[in-house]
């Protein structure tokens, strides 16, 4: 039975799709390494309660920060770990297999993401970018001669992109996106309080209090860190307010990006976006308030997609049923 797999390599997640069943793999991209000898301690979620808690001897990271392939060896040992625990080779023969991996890698790292997926079992590997398979997933009609644009907000990039009869017409690919803002957050609260608190704590202020809207948030929380100053553990109260001001530069370099896009964009397919409004996509899409900011800047519609972090997972099912259409990146690997 040939059966199709759909992939999202992202910075912050793996997410697996398989056609028929939906996806069936949601995990955190980290992989907790024991230090003198490399060996894989554990992989996704078991290593991601790992980050920031580990003992010496052993680290946990993400190989793929910062939208690139950090650390090859360990991507390839993660995503042959994410395929045998689906247990690919037992639950089809020669699967087809569509990866969509950060915009940015090079040719040789794209090779070896293939061949990592077809020691997994398949003999069909194809590679797709990010944006277009966003906008697929997002139900955005790309193939018509028309403009579609989708601004994908991951953990390590921003991929804009405007689409039409199934490619990419212009885009932008920025190093800004939800790692940057859990940054940004840890950096303010470390220079306001002298606190200095984890990613994951960050990544938590981010999601409860933070806001880039213009019109603001009601939302205050409590965060615990370590004081620089007495060394012992501490707690705060924070509100939206005050973090609004930290993630301005980021959030105004995902709108440049959005802009310089628009501004390369054909006048017929930006008319057509001003009717269909730009969609957002990926789990950055989710800070509050960044709807209504780009919408304020843009001066065009903007719409957050349905479960936007399943966007890319849910394109792939989507390409992979339209495989005759798919710029077919294998020939050219
Ligand atoms: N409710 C939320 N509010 C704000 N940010 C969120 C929320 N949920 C998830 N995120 C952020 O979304 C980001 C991850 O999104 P996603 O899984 O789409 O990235 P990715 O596809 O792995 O990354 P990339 O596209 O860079 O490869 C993280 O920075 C995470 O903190």
């Amino acid at each position: 039975m040939a059966r199709d797999i759909g992939i999202d390599l992202g910075t912050a997640n793996v997410l697996i799709h398989v056609k028929g069943r939906g996806i069936v793999l949601d995990e955190p991209s980290v992989v907790a390494i024991e230090k003198q000898t490399g060996r894989v301690m554990a992989v996704g979620e078991e290593a991601f309660r790992m980050v920031g808690r580990t003992p010496g001897n052993i680290v946990a990271i993400r190989p793929m920060k910062d939208g690139v392939i950090a650390d090859f060896e360990q991507t390839e040992a993660m995503l042959k770990h994410f395929l045998n625990k689906i247990n690919v080779k037992s639950m089809f023969s020669k699967p087809r297999i569509l990866i969509c991996c950060p915009t940015n890698i090079t040719s040789v790292e794209q090779k070896a993401i293939r061949e990592a997926a077809e020691k997994s079992g398949s003999k069909n590997v194809y590679l797709e970018e990010e944006p277009k398979v966003a906008a697929v997933g997002a139900g955005m009609d790309i193939f018509q001669p028309s403009g579609h644009m989708v601004v994908d907000i991951g953990g390590g990039t921003t991929d804009v992109a405007v689409l039409s009869m199934g490619d990419v017409v212009t885009a932008s690919s920025i190093k800004v996106a939800g790692d940057q803002f859990d940054q940004d957050i840890l950096n303010y609260i470390k220079k306001k309080y002298k606190l200095l608190i984890g990613v994951r704590t960050s990544e938590a202020i981010k999601m409860e209090v933070a806001t880039v809207s213009p019109s603001g948030r009601e939302a205050e929380m409590e965060i615990r860190g370590r004081d620089m100053v007495s060394g012992l553990p501490r707690t705060i109260s924070i509100t939206a307010s005050e973090i609004y001001g930290s993630l301005m530069e980021s959030a105004s370099h995902i709108v440049q990006a959005a802009k310089s896009v628009l501004e390369r964009t054909p006048p017929e397919l930006s008319a057509d976006i001003i009717d269909r409004g730009v969609i957002l996509t990926g789990g950055g899409a989710l800070i509050h308030g960044i709807d209504e900011l780009l919408a304020d800047e843009l001066k065009v519609p903007v719409m957050i997609a349905e479960e936007p972090m399943h966007c890319v997972a849910n394109g792939t099912g989507i390409m992979l049923e339209n495989l005759d259409r798919l710029s077919n990146k294998k020939a050219t690997l």
